[in-house]
């Protein structure tokens, strides 16, 4: 594991009791990302607050993904910041030093090992948070069992502990994955379309998860389901062409005329001509 002195400990020191408190954990100031001469991001502002599930939605291009590809270090902006606690600059790090500073990223299609078992995916993510010293040392400590033990509660995933992950669901791989992020303790977790592929009753076990995660880390979801939108967000940030449009609650999005007309209203349309299909 690559160590530098004394970076890391200036930046936990930010996190200590005592230190300033900072209610908002994240907060992406005028975002530009350039592909080539293409502003996929036109200067997208966004403030997450600590223990916060934001929604982020918008039509198809507007640049969701790239702003979770910002925030996470994959893709470099232009211009503009991503403020970590009010003073750690993300877009000046590097990707695994973000996900070090506390920065979960989860992708769309679940990447597990289908060979290994549920709890076994959950020692490994636990291992990669501590240090080589720790990694060497095979036994689990009491601590940790009763980690994993409530990490499996958490994600629904207790009577399927030791089941191949292979053998899993779909809605379960997905929440392995989850499990999997949180053995790493993020501060923020991103998660790009949680939901996707889900059956009913895997999306709303889905949206509860995300809200007991909120209830101590900052989550930010981009989704296109409305129906797992309206179910489960209480602030909903809207994009369009790489700015932001609205935020608000999902009544005050959904009444708010610009996000009807380049967003709700297409989808309506869309939704409009498939039930008339
Ligand atoms: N690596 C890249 N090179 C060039 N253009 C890109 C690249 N990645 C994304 N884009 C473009 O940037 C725009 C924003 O893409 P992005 O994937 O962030 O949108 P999105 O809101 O997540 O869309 P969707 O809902 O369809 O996933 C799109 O027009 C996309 O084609």
């Amino acid at each position: 594991m690559e160590l530098e002195p004394g970076t890391d400990l200036e930046m936990r020191s930010a996190q200590k009791p005592g230190a300033r408190k900072v209610s908002d954990i994240l907060r992406c100031e005028a975002v530009v990302v350039d592909f080539d001469g293409f502003k996929a991001l036109q200067g997208m502002n966004l403030t997450l607050r600590q223990g916060e599930l934001r929604f982020l939605i918008g039509p198809n291009g507007a640049g969701k993904t790239t702003l979770l590809d910002v925030i996470c270090g994959k893709v470099k902006p232009a211009s503009g910041r991503v403020l970590f606690r009010g003073e750690i600059d993300l877009t000046r790090k590097r990707e695994h030093r973000i996900a070090e500073l506390g920065i979960g990223r989860k992708f769309q299609a679940p990447s597990i090992f289908p060979s290994l078992t549920v709890r076994e995916h959950l020692e490994i993510a636990m291992r990669q948070n501590r240090s080589v010293f720790a990694t060497l040392t095979a036994r689990m400590s009491s601590e940790d069992e009763d980690r994993m033990a409530a990490q499996l509660k958490m994600i629904g995933l207790e009577a399927k502990a030791g089941r191949l992950a292979g053998s899993l669901s779909h809605g379960e791989k997905q929440w392995l994955e989850i499990g999997m992020m949180l053995m790493q303790e993020p501060d923020v977790l991103l998660l790009d379309e949680p939901a996707a592929g889900m059956t009913d009753r895997e999306t709303e076990k889905t949206g509860i998860l995300l809200r007991e995660i909120a209830r101590r880390q900052s989550v930010i979801v981009v989704e296109h389901d409305m129906e797992f939108v309206r179910n489960f967000a209480s602030t909903v940030t809207v994009m369009h062409e790489g700015r932001l449009l609205a935020e608000g609650s999902v009544d005050e999005v959904q009444n708010d005329e610009r996000v009807m007309e380049v967003y709700l209203g297409r989808r309506r349309n869309a939704d409009a001509d498939r039930s008339t299909a």
